[in-house]
């Protein structure tokens, strides 16, 4: 089960989280949706079997103010095992374009030593972006598997 975590103020990242849990659900996974304001206080992020993330931009590039739960999470809770991708919408018309996405897959970086996959998409999804979703979708899964396939061996390595 993939757990969707989102943020979106106008609807946007809403509606291509919407777009990606039913690719998901089109490649045979299960997937439910959080909304960060409901997360508050009782998501255990390291407990999830994998996680998107996906997040609108604000400020110069920034994360929103409002993922900072999120953002809180990431630093504090092993996330080495959860396998993550990253999605957003931005407006191109600012110099650093889903600058949130970037970042928190940075931080990703940082904390899990993986490369999580990401997708960046242009205000409000459009019938173009359907196979961008998809293809995202596909390439979270492999991700999934290869980070899933890894943590099966390292914990085989540690019992022998
Ligand atoms: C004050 C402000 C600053 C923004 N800064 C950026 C930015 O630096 N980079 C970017 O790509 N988009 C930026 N945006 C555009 C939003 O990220 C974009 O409209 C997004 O789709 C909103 O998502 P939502 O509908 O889910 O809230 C900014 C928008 C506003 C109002």
């Amino acid at each position: 089960m993939i757990t969707v975590v989102v943020q979106s103020m106008s609807g946007n990242t809403d509606e291509l989280a919407d777009l990606i849990m039913l690719k998901l659900e089109e490649a045979g996974m299960k997937a439910e949706k959080k909304a960060v304001r409901d997360i508050r206080g009782n998501l255990d992020l390291s407990e999830c079997d994998g996680i998107l993330f996906g997040t609108y931009t604000w400020g110069n590039g920034e994360i929103p103010r409002h993922m900072k739960p999120v953002v809180d999470r990431i630093k504090s809770q092993n996330l080495t095992a959860v396998p993550c991708g990253v999605f957003g919408t931005g407006d191109s018309f600012y110099p650093h374009f889903c600058g949130a996405v970037d970042r928190l897959r940075s931080l990703l970086k940082l904390v899990t030593g993986e490369s999580a996959p990401a997708l960046k998409v242009e205000l409000l999804p459009q019938p173009s972006d359907d196979e961008r979703a998809a293809s995202f979708v596909r390439t979270y899964l492999s991700h999934y598997k290869a980070v899933k396939k890894k943590h099966v061996q390292k914990r085989q390595e540690m019992t022998r």
